[in-house]
């Protein structure tokens, strides 16, 4: 104990606490706010994902280490140090998958979508109109009502082109009757997802990655986990039917709302209805209709 105490000591002693700063500027508050930003997202995501197992188990080397050094056990310190770069290369590999989701996520945030609105495709063929919105909700209770399961991603502003190839094209006009016609049971394109472009039914049968969260409910299955990992990938909003209580769920932002009723359901379709076109985007594309307008007006040659 003795020793604990004089290590401790003796760390204080040769710790230099960094200099307090005479006055706070703007800088130094924006500083904080993206640390916070930043410690606030890993712990989610350490929270949300195999990280967390990674997480305990760091905890208890660091533990272990900490007893090594105050001890002086030299032997153990030194194989420490010789597996310690080789140990940081394979949880890298290891935990590769959930890294370069974090890093789609920051690509995905509005910030970018800002920067490079005028790069942006198409904006107006994703959305829905109401008339597909009704024809999805009743479906999706028809579906319900009689168990049949489901499964429809709606594409928002990142492209679900890579899992649209999983499946087979369909590129109707998404209609209630369609719907349930693909997903009747013993038909070839029951089995996966249907993708949702605007007004059209992309494809079906599509395969969508799980996800991995430990915060999903144990009584979810793969078609709901497949509904999560979409939402997880992209800012897609994906409906989920359950073959085996008739719920309605919905899952969006790596988040899954279960057994919704039919208004929630229309009122969260309706937000996301509302922001497939951004505010900003839609500011600039009527910025660029008015210019067109003038300048074909400015053409016309005098009377
Ligand atoms: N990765 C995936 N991508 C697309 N669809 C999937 C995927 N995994 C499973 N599914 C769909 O989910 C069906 C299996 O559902 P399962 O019973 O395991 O899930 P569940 O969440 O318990 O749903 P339910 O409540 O409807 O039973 C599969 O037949 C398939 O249609």
């Amino acid at each position: 104990m003795d020793r604990i105490i004089i290590w401790f000591k003796t760390q204080a002693a040769n710790f230099s606490f960094p200099q307090i700063p005479k006055s706070i500027e703007i800088i130094d508050i924006v500083q904080i706010l993206m640390i916070a930003y930043f410690v606030y997202h890993l712990i989610l995501w350490v929270k949300n994902t195999r990280a967390y197992v990674l997480f305990k188990g760091i905890t208890l080397i660091a533990a272990f280490v900490l007893i090594a050094k105050i001890f002086q056990m030299n032997v153990i310190l030194q194989i420490f140090r010789g597996v310690s770069v080789a140990a940081i290369t394979a949880v890298v590999i290891i935990f590769q998958p959930e890294l370069r989701r974090v890093l789609e996520q920051l690509g995905d945030k509005s910030i970018f979508d800002f920067a490079f609105l005028g790069t942006s495709n198409a904006q107006s063929d994703k959305r829905f109109s109401d008339k597909t919105l009704n024809e999805m909700v009743r479906a999706c209770y028809e579906m319900g009502e009689v168990k049949t399961g489901a499964l429809i991603v709606i594409e928002q502003n990142i492209s679900l082109t890579d899992y649209e190839k999983t499946g087979i094209p369909v590129d109707a006009i998404l209609t209630g009757q369609l719907l349930i016609n693909i997903f009747e049971k013993n038909t070839p394109l029951h089995d996966g997802a249907v993708i949702v472009r605007g007004d059209r039914v992309t494809s079906a049968t599509c395969y969508l990655p799980l996800s991995e969260s430990m915060a999903l409910s144990k009584d979810l299955g793969t078609r709901h986990r497949a509904a999560v990992g979409i939402s997880e990938v992209s800012d897609s909003f994906t409906v989920v039917v359950s073959e085996e209580t008739g719920n309605v769920s919905y899952a969006l932002n790596g988040e899954i709302t279960t057994a919704v009723n039919p208004n929630e359901l229309r009122e969260q379709l309706h937000k996301i209805q509302k922001l497939s076109v951004a505010p900003e985007s839609s500011r600039i594309q009527h910025w660029k209709e008015r210019v067109k307008h003038e300048k074909k007006y400015d053409k016309k040659p005098d009377k």
